[in-house]
């Protein structure tokens, strides 16, 4: 399910927080989302799973636009807000039973059991969400996002807060996700993007710099580090 992005837009006012953007994620590829603070990554995200409405352009996702079709893309896509937000109160298990509860999933205990295993919850499963620490709470966000087995990952910045331990199984979980999936992930990390992404996009202060695959962009740029792209794009 491929991720169609034309001439997207989102102003506040007079600023042009995302101004005229377009690309496209495709199946089986992990694309990196790059950009300065502030450049509109979540912006963007937040229109592609129909959180906020553009101010003009379209996301049409598995050949359905978003802004038409909002309740069927929600079923296609698995979305990781920034910051994780999470109901604290609740028990793992509970809130991710509620989540595929939500979803309509049948054999929901099972499911859950497979979403813990998966990303690595298995010892902290009875606590409250409040009680862990930020990297397992990432953890349960990822879960959610994934519970209802969707086509489509939406994820933004997956790894902040993650010790090198917790980092490395996490990135293998989402390169896994990814291999049969159309992965979008947000990152301020270089090493990320190298370990992780077969395309990218960089957008700096809402416009696209760059739209290509890794191997192409580093070929354009023979002698520079990504690092160094990604510091001559967005200065
Ligand atoms: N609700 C809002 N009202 C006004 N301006 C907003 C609103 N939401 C975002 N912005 C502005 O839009 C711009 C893009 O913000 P956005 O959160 O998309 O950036 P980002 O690339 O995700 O940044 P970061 O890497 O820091 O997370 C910023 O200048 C931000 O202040």
């Amino acid at each position: 399910m491929s991720v169609i992005v034309r001439n997207l837009a989102k102003h506040y006012g007079e600023q042009k927080a995302v101004n005229q953007i377009s690309f496209e994620a495709k199946p089986g590829r992990i694309l990196g989302f790059l950009g300065p603070n502030g450049a509109g990554k979540s912006t963007t995200m937040k229109m592609l799973t129909g959180y906020l409405q553009p101010t003009s352009g379209e996301a049409e996702i598995a050949g359905k636009s978003v802004q038409l079709a909002p309740l069927e893309i929600k079923k296609l896509i698995g979305y990781l807000p920034e910051n994780t937000p999470l109901y604290l109160e609740m028990y793992v298990r509970e809130f991710l039973s509620f989540v595929a509860e939500t979803y309509g999933l049948k054999n929901v205990s099972q499911r859950v059991e497979e979403v813990i295993k998966l990303v690595g919850l298995v010892q902290e499963q009875h606590k409250k969400i409040g009680m862990l620490s930020k990297g397992y709470k990432q953890r349960v966000g990822l879960a959610q996002a994934i519970i209802h087995q969707p086509q489509v990952l939406i994820l933004d910045e997956p790894t902040s807060g993650l010790d090198p331990n917790q980092l490395s199984d996490i990135r293998a979980l989402i390169k896994n996700l990814g291999s049969d999936r159309t992965v979008i992930i947000s990152t301020h990390i270089m090493q990320e993007v190298e370990a992780l992404c077969d395309d990218v996009i960089i957008i700096n202060k809402g416009v696209l710099v760059a739209n290509s695959s890794v191997a192409d962009l580093k070929k354009e740029h023979p002698t520079a580090s990504l690092e160094e792209i990604f510091k001559k794009l967005t200065r």
